[in-house]
């Protein structure tokens, strides 16, 4: 590929090999395709014209066209459903504790620390700088209980150019090291939240409301972020069923729950537009729970490792009609990378098929539609993002091979290479929208 240099406020055309899911057994693999792009939107795909014909039929000059070279291929930009911005410093640190203790030893204090701007700016803006290099298009993100550092946070991935949501944290329980809110204050903050983001009138970013989990919010202040979620019709996201002993604490503290999901049942927090962390542990009842409340789960395999949580096994999720999607949960998990997660999760699934030798493990190709597609229909995004159809956003990544010497460069070798071996040095070039967020010269 010779260096490109297009207008992208101008309608462009990518040509070449194009991989995309359209649903989670196998992926598609277009040869010598074109993607037109109008206004940040697919407008067309194709078997590639000729020169002349973009240029007659489409209106394409030749300087907006972007030749993708034999070793590289196009993709939907990568979906992380879940992933904590302000915990950033910690990634790859404090491994030594499970998840409660965890949270109290080096979690909540980190997290207190955001009620100071300054340094919520330093750190947001390395996330999700790091987040989009890395090659997420669309990032689903927890914040802190502070109102004004949430806002910041929605501010820089505007300007940064990535899409998704962020959530004002809820926690008035008071386990949590004097990192807690006033039921009162927590709602209205989060209303405030709430209009603020919607009165942005934001293409790229969205509120979205963030109970954390059931041991720090009580089932007043979930019920209250239910009836919030309905009056602005917006999304939910918690965690669930991580870990043992939070599960058994869930149990005593909510005695009139069935399970765990019930405890967010009995709120109306499990909707349509609800993404649940982790479901590591979930019962079949609950499975059963959430595919009929239309619910989701965002599988973090790296955080479930490192926090010695549990094997999740997405593979049942997946059979029961779970929507599911990736989540690097920055910092259970140490990296922001979906595509290091896509390696763990594969991981994962053949540590579950070692202990149950009837589960067939995930294929790269479900794991490449989990971390696209999948993760855009865990957000309720479907229509929006995931794959590469006409009508969609261009969100899209361009990865070339080149520098791991392939002995042929056949598209499905590519891919399978990619998401064995590859890293963030491959994604070459990123666009959000159809506007680049990342290019590197090659
Ligand atoms: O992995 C996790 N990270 C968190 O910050 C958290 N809070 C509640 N439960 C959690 N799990
Ligand atoms: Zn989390």
């Amino acid at each position: 590929m010779e260096q490109w240099n297009l207008e992208t406020s101008e309608p462009f055309a990518v040509m070449g090999t194009v991989v995309h899911s359209h649903h989670s057994k196998s992926i598609n693999i277009l040869q010598n395709h074109v993607i037109i792009v109008h206004d940040g939107k697919i407008q067309h795909i194709g078997m590639a014209p000729s020169l002349q014909e973009l240029k007659e039929v489409h209106n394409i000059s030749e300087r907006q066209i972007i030749q993708l070279s034999p070793s590289q291929f196009i993709m939907p930009g990568l979906i992380d459903t879940h992933i904590h911005a302000p915990q950033y410093p910690n990634a790859g640190l404090g491994y030594d504790k499970t998840l409660l203790e965890w949270l109290e030893t080096y979690t909540f204090p980190l997290e207190k620390q955001y009620g100071d701007l300054v340094h919520a700016q330093n750190v947001y803006k390395h996330v999700v700088r790091h987040s989009l290099n890395s090659g997420t298009t669309t990032a689903c993100y927890f914040a802190t209980i502070h109102l004004e550092s949430s806002l910041l946070l929605v501010d820089l991935m505007t300007e940064l150019g990535q899409r998704g949501f962020v959530g004002k944290v809820n926690m008035n329980t008071c386990q949590n090291k004097g990192y807690n809110e006033k039921t009162e204050q927590s709602v209205t903050d989060t209303e405030i939240f709430i209009k603020n983001v919607l009165q942005r009138k934001n293409q790229l970013v969205q509120p979205i409301i963030t109970p954390r989990f059931a041991l720090s919010c009580d089932s007043i202040l979930m019920k209250k972020l239910g009836e919030l979620a309905k009056k602005y019709n917006v999304h939910i996201q918690t965690h669930i069923s991580e870990n043992l002993g939070e599960i058994e604490a869930v149990k005593e503290i909510f005695p009139d729950s069935k399970h765990y999901a019930d405890v967010y049942d009995k709120a109306e927090l499990l909707t349509k537009k609800t993404v649940l962390a982790h479901g590591v542990w979930l019962k079949d009842e609950e499975i059963k729970l959430l595919v009929s409340r239309g619910s989701s789960v965002s599988h973090c395999p790296c955080s479930n490792t490192n926090l010695q949580s549990g094997l999740c096994n997405v593979r049942r999720l997946l059979e029961a009609g779970v929507k599911v999607g990736l989540g690097t949960d920055v910092s259970g998990g140490h990296t922001p990378s979906i595509l290091d997660v896509m390696h763990s999760a594969l991981d994962t699934s053949i540590h579950v098929f070692f202990q149950h030798k009837n589960i067939i493990p995930l294929t790269y190709h479900e794991v490449f539609y989990l971390a696209t597609l999948g993760g855009a229909e865990a957000l309720a995004l479907e229509n929006e993002v995931g794959n590469l159809m006409p009508g969609k956003q261009f969100d899209a990544l361009i990865v070339d091979m080149s520098s791991h010497y392939l002995l042929n460069s056949e598209p499905e070798t590519l891919v399978q290479k990619f998401v064995y071996c590859g890293d963030d040095r491959n994604i070459i070039s990123v666009f959000v929208g159809g506007k680049i967020v990342k290019k590197t010269k090659i």
